[in-house]
């Protein structure tokens, strides 16, 4: 992959870290929001799906609540968090407005992540919202996060982000032109790193934490988070937010901050990850005019074309799609736990409602959420 790929990009996550947002601590920079909101406007213009991921919330709620540092306990940083968010969210929404764009506030937690049925909502939600043409401005639900289940930095919560949405460029602003093969802010004659794969060892030892005090992770979670977007076959950028039409800039390929090549083909690391993330825990068996569809049109599987259903699984869960001989044909996570969909098997989702009293998506898998085996 190289940067001129990035102009195929039909989805794209962008990070905004805390320090810039808030200009080293003083409060939101609402001119440099403004220039990154009507970067992405543009992006919009251009038919691109854009996902924001927002930090600041608790800068600006210690510059709104005018305390002299960043607090130090969890309930002071989660009331300062809470303040903070409505200025973002005031000044996003304001920003988007202008370019007759509308956003929405997502606010997740680990938890919505890695429960599957929780992920399969938050994925289902901000795919309607893409759908709608709108911007999900996503950030940590730093009001309710406690330490167990935190993300902690927003680079971890951008690439799961990425993952979730199937994101092909993640782009990371963030206060230093790039990676550089030392920390700039401590080592004068720091070098920038163009172009690195997102395997290379090199990374380990050169990325390293934050000093400022306002971001929390430095370095270390953009490179993991970069790892982790990569798994998805997400491209990630790391570049400064203070470089004019910054996130136009990256998607036209320009030799812009540090380019991490992940180390697959989206197609193949989207497959691995799928197929690595959780145990099988049952199995679905199609009549031959689906196995056929699935195989050749790549579309989604529906229930009409399934015959029977096996397992405990629950909505969201991995299942296996077998033939009538059983040999698996695909895998994929399913939209309807196991008792239901044995009500729906051999019918149209126009029947769903009857059947189960409610309908969510019609797809039984969606194709997106299925991979051939
Ligand atoms: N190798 C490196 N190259 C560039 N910056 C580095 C490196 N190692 C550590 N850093 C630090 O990472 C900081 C950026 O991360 P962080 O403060 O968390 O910002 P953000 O709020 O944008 O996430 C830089 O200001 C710098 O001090
Ligand atoms: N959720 C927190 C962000 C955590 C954080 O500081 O992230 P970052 O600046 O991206 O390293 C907030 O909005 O303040």
């Amino acid at each position: 992959m190289s940067r001129s790929d990035f102009r195929q990009a039909r989805r794209v996550v962008v990070k905004i870290g805390s320090s810039l947002l808030t200009d080293g601590g003083r409060g939101l920079n609402k001119p440099a929001i403004a220039g990154w909101v009507a970067q992405m406007a543009a992006l919009r213009q251009q038919n691109v799906d854009v996902v924001l991921v927002s930090s600041g919330s608790v800068a600006e709620g210690v510059s709104r609540l005018k305390l002299k540092a960043r607090p130090k306990t969890l309930h002071e940083l989660q009331a300062a968090a809470s303040v903070g968010q409505m200025g973002l969210v005031r000044c996003f929404e304001n920003e988007f407005e202008r370019h007759a764009l509308l956003a929405a506030q997502v606010l997740l937690t680990h938890d919505d992540l890695s429960d599957r049925q929780r992920y399969l909502n938050a994925r289902s939600t901000l795919l309607t919202l893409l759908n709608f043409g709108v911007v999900p401005v996503i950030n940590e639900n730093d009001a309710v996060a406690t330490e167990e289940i935190r993300f902690g930095d927003n680079d971890t919560l951008g690439a799961l982000v990425a993952n979730l949405v199937e994101a092909d460029l993640l782009i990371i602003l963030t206060d230093q032109t790039g990676l550089y093969d030392a920390n700039p802010s401590l080592n004068p004659d720091a070098k920038l790193i163009s172009e690195i794969s997102v395997n290379d060892a090199l990374l380990d030892e050169v990325a390293g934490g934050s000093i400022s005090g306002l971001g929390r992770g430095g370095m270390y979670t953009k490179v993991r988070a970069a790892r982790l977007a990569a798994r998805s076959g997400a491209a990630t950028v790391i570049v400064s937010g203070k470089i004019e039409d910054v996130i136009g800039g990256v998607f036209q390929g320009g030799q812009l901050g540090t380019f991490l090549i992940p180390n697959l083909e989206p197609l193949v690391a989207r497959k691995q990850w799928l197929a690595g993330q959780l145990q099988i825990k049952g199995s679905v068996t199609l009549d031959d005019g689906a196995v056929k569809i699935l195989q050749t049109a790549g579309k989604s599987l529906l229930a009409v074309g399934v015959t029977a259903v096996r397992g405990g699984f629950k909505r969201g869960d991995l299942v296996s799609c077998r033939d009538t001989r059983g040999t698996e044909i695909a895998r994929g996570l399913i939209n309807y736990g196991a008792e239901d969909a044995a009500k729906i098997v051999g019918k149209p989702s126009s029947e769903f409602e009857a059947l189960l009293g409610y309908a969510d998506e019609a797809e039984l898998i969606h194709r997106d959420n299925l991979v051939l085996v």
